[in-house]
């Protein structure tokens, strides 16, 4: 395959970054000397005489609120100090109320754990932005939340009052997250209170955190678990979610929860040596984070089992649970050897939740707890939506236009970050050839790309040497780039939900973005889901979409909008018509009533071929 100008760039940047760049090579070179897993249950001994795990510095060392400066008392196993939550239970040194004494990095005996927030406080200067604090939270606070289920948990308001337990806390002040988000707020505690979830939240509104919170801290305090002997690994917690990117962000950001927890966190994704994660799933995993296709390798091969399995996440629920990867995850959640819904607990998370798919999900969950912030797929109103009346011919011109009025605004004379998705791959490598050809440093990423491709052109766009990310689907989930100034919209989605996630790449944690589609009579099936979409999210809607809007019928499928009004029709166990033969879905859980096995949606535009191309 071509590779691309970008590419070069970004292979150079890599070469330089050396082995730093991925901290999974750079602890394999200690897989080497293969160092030994030390279980949970061994996990409070005395310290070793190795030199201590680097810990992020800070001028201030007492209890300033701001500061995470080196463990309390010089103990680097000590944990960090308990100066952010100082409730009795966790109290530094003393480590009561169940509390698993997993103080220092995991496998502290042979092993030192990479500091993964090394360098993150030096390129927060040098930008001069303290990335997550000050953030325009505020913009969430209106949000109406709406929660179903017996006996949910009350919503707290601050980290101080959750009981996460000190390290975990102190990974948040490291990550600069001051207060919780909407959907933190109200999925921590049930999580935390031992409740399945199914939470429903908009893009950019921090979900991740929202479900790695209590996994790493349920883990902190599990004290019965130990690592079994033999080659197969047990993890206690599984992690899935639809893309290889995806799947390597949540596991860096997890890693950076889980720092000195005791914790360990691997990820496991097809386009990789195998043999490398096999290295590192042999040297110990409490959480896995995984693809479905890679996964059910492992499982095949009996490198993994999930016998152990205490806590199973889904991200971005929807897209795993349509028609594309569903058996797949049918295999590794019902087919294995998982305990079942009720012994586990399970946490189904994602922006978007048509109904249809909320049943296929209701057979994997017991006595759930509905979570909607913000209407089922809605967008943030954050992201200020355009639609542009283009024909086909004129997209690119058009297109040139856009990015010649962005470059006026560059910063530092960088042109802000611009994510451009089309249709196909093939449309994505002609696209990028020809801004390129015309001036426009761009990469592309989509599933004909190697994983090494893909890589590359990610963190080239990530640091902003090429500016213009062509992709396809492939990136419209999940994904969390910061300074993503604009989305543009070259080829429109055929669902609406699609959109939804594909211009929630900007506007996130907060911040503002800008959204641009291309629209023409191709189109006409989305008018009206986008018309509505961008009402709902106070968007000025164009009278010509309006105008299609009121032509076009809805036709079925995944655009049909759920509900009515725009907070209404969330949990689909409230709607009449999905309760087939009055099974009562608060009381009962795990799909009582739809034996739902592989059976039913339709409505989705994918094709069984498309796993391949995500995984
Ligand atoms: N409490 C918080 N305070 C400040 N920043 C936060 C907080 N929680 C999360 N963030 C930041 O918000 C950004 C978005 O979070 P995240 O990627 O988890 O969003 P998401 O809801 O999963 O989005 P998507 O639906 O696109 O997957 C991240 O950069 C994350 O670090």
């Amino acid at each position: 395959m071509r590779s691309s100008w970008a590419d070069s760039v970004a292979a150079a940047e890599t070469a330089a970054a050396g082995s730093t760049a991925n901290n999974s090579s750079a602890g394999n070179n200690s897989a080497r000397t293969r160092s030994t897993y030390v279980p949970p249950h061994l996990r409070n001994r005395a310290p070793s005489s190795d030199p201590p795990a680097p810990v992020y510095s800070s001028s201030t060392s007492g209890t300033d609120g701001s500061g995470y400066g080196p463990p309390a008392g010089g103990n680097r196993w000590g944990g960090p100090r308990n100066d952010y939550n100082n409730r009795s239970g966790y109290s530094s040194g003393g480590r009561g109320g169940g509390w698993n004494n997993r103080t220092g990095g995991w496998d502290r005996g042979r092993e030192q754990e990479v500091n993964p927030f090394a360098g993150i406080e030096n390129a927060v200067e040098e930008v001069g932005e303290q990335e997550n604090s000050g953030i325009n939270f505020d913009a969430y606070e209106d949000i109406p939340v709406e929660t179903s289920g017996d006996n949910v948990p009350p919503a707290v308001n601050t980290f101080a009052e959750i009981d996460l337990g000190e390290a975990l806390n102190q990974n948040i002040r490291r990550c600069k997250y001051v207060k919780p988000t909407p959907v933190q707020r109200h999925a921590i505690p049930i999580s935390l209170g031992g409740r399945d979830l199914m939470a429903c939240a908009q893009t950019g509104s921090g979900k991740t955190a929202a479900f790695c919170f209590p996994i790493i801290s349920g883990i902190m305090k599990d004290q019965a678990a130990q690592r079994r002997p033999g080659w197969c690994c047990f993890p206690l917690a599984l992690i899935l979610s639809p893309t290889r990117e995806l799947s390597m962000q949540i596991h860096e950001e997890a890693r950076k929860f889980a720092y000195q927890t005791g914790v360990k966190v691997v990820v496991a994704y097809g386009g990789a040596p195998i043999n490398q994660q096999l290295r590192e799933l042999e040297r110990g995993v409490d959480i896995l984070v995984a693809t479905p296709g890679r996964l059910v390798d492992l499982l095949e091969r009996a490198r993994v089992s999930l016998e152990m399995i205490k806590y199973l996440a889904l991200d971005e629920a929807d897209r795993m649970l349509d028609m594309g990867f569903e058996p797949q995850i049918r295999k590794i959640v019902e087919q294995m050897d998982m305990p079942p819904p009720g012994v586990r607990q399970t946490m189904l998370f994602s922006a978007t939740f048509p109904k249809e798919i909320q049943r296929l999900a209701s057979d994997f969950l017991a006595s759930y707890i509905f979570l909607a912030v913000g209407r089922v797929g809605s967008s943030t109103d954050l992201i200020v939506q355009r639609v542009e009346f283009v024909h086909e011919s004129d997209k690119r011109s058009h297109l040139m236009d856009l990015l010649h009025a962005q470059k006026a605004n560059g910063v530092h004379g960088k042109q802000a970050l611009t994510l451009v998705f089309v249709e196909t791959k093939k449309g994505a490598d002609s696209l990028e050839h020809w801004l390129c050809m015309n001036g426009f440093p761009a990469t592309t990423i989509h599933g004909d790309r190697t994983q090494q491709e893909r890589e590359y052109a990610l963190r080239s766009f990530k640091s902003g040497n090429t500016p213009i990310l062509v992709a396809t689907d492939v990136a419209a989930r999940g994904l969390d780039i910061p300074h993503v100034a604009h989305v543009v919209n070259f080829d429109l989605p055929n669902d609406i939900d699609d959109y939804v996630h594909r211009i929630g790449r900007t506007g996130r944690a907060g911040k503002s973005g800008l959204a641009t589609a291309f629209f023409n009579e191709n189109n006409a099936s989305l008018a009206r889901p986008l018309a509505d979409l961008m009402q709902e999210s106070n968007q000025e809607v164009p009278a010509w979409l309006s105008r299609f809007a009121a032509r076009s019928s809805y036709g079925g499928g995944k655009n049909r909008r759920s509900g009515g009004g725009r907070f209404g029709g969330r949990d689909f166990r409230r709607d009449s018509s999905f309760n087939r033969g009055g099974a009562d879905y608060y009381g009962g859980g795990g799909g009582t009533g739809y034996g739902a096995s592989g059976g039913g949606y339709s409505g989705g535009g994918y094709g069984p071929g498309v796993t391949s191309a995500w995984d």
